[in-house]
């Protein structure tokens, strides 16, 4: 099956600086994919390149096998990081001017708006004027303004990193049902919030991309043993654990802001078993011993340079 979107080598410099450096992925119809990256990776730039906002200084953008021409923004809906609204004006209004502007007629655009507005939770407030909305009701509206004229493709900038607990959660919610009918890319610098709702993760750091995949593949790839201490700090305890550190089955150590020490480890069974005998023998008074695998925050912070 072709490819809904298909990103080769796309690249963007501002003033002799480069903030996306070369970028290249296929994304599948129907799939929800987020683009993960620290503050400046790069996520808005592409988004803006992909919303078509913005020309590339190279590389190519093709949706459905074509490069993107005047009716690709009819395809696409595209909710900006601060997303800017006329204030004065009443949802309702609002959406049947977007919905205006992406060329549908005065007919069809009144149903669509009233169905869209109900979808996002907004019928009852889709009378009154946008300057009296919560954060979470602007967003909402913001979502509707995006999907009024059922795109193929919606383009989400950071969706919810304005929000509180509770607009966070509604837009959450609304992005798992979204991502069921709609091909998605939202951006986030959020592992949990790309976990939550998306199939594939574009880790992208400094304009380029650190890692792609679906979760399962991210999670096999990494899957690598880990194994989690704590000791009481004594000093006999603290000794052995800093020799512990020099033994070859430990691939790294890290401490975590628990106190606790983390330990990649080359082989499961071998080092939980000399780590357990040592323990016993010097009688090490261990307060946690856990053994698992790399999460994918950890992933994510090795991708990026963290
Ligand atoms: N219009 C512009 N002119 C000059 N530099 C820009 C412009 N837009 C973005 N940049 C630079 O490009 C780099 C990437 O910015 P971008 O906003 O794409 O990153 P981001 O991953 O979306 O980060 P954030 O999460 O902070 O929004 C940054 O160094 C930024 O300063």
């Amino acid at each position: 099956m072709q490819p809904l979107l298909q990103v080769s080598g796309l690249q963007k410099v501002f003033h002799g600086q480069t903030s996306v450096d070369g970028i290249s992925f296929d994304m599948e119809q129907g799939r929800c994919v987020a683009l993960l990256g620290p503050n400046g990776a790069g996520k808005t730039t592409t988004l803006r390149m992909l919303a078509g906002l913005l020309n590339p200084s190279q590389g190519s953008i093709l949706f459905e096998g074509k490069p993107i021409g005047k009716d690709y923004r009819k395809q696409i809906g595209y909710l900006p990081q601060s997303p800017s609204f006329y204030n004065w004006m009443t949802g309702e209004e609002y959406i049947l001017f977007a919905s205006r502007l992406s060329g549908m007629g005065r007919k069809e655009s009144v149903g669509r708006a009233a169905a869209v507005l109900e979808w996002m939770g907004l019928q009852d407030a889709a009378r009154r004027r946008i300057g009296g909305y919560s954060g979470g009701m602007k967003q909402r509206l913001g979502l509707a303004q995006a999907l009024v004229h059922t795109p193929r493709l919606l383009l989400l900038d950071e969706p919810v990193s304005a929000l509180d607990p509770i607009g966070r959660r509604e837009i959450m919610d609304l992005l798992r049902e979204i991502g069921r009918e709609t091909s998605v890319i939202f951006s986030t610098h959020v592992l949990h919030d790309a976990e939550e709702v998306c199939d594939d993760i574009i880790m992208m750091n400094r304009g380029r991309i650190a890692e792609h995949g679906t979760l399962s593949t991210l999670r096999a790839k990494y899957n690598r043993p880990v194994i989690t201490l704590r000791i009481e700090e004594r000093k006999e305890a603290l000794q052995w654990l800093e020799t512990l550190n020099t033994r070859s089955f430990i691939l790294e150590s890290r401490m975590e802001v628990d106190g606790s020490v983390l330990l990649k480890v080359q082989d499961m069974e071998s080092a939980r078993s000399v780590i357990l005998r040592e323990a016993a023998e010097h009688g090490i008074p261990l307060l946690r011993f856990e053994a698992g695998s790399l999460s994918l925050e950890d992933v994510f912070m090795e991708a990026v340079g963290g």
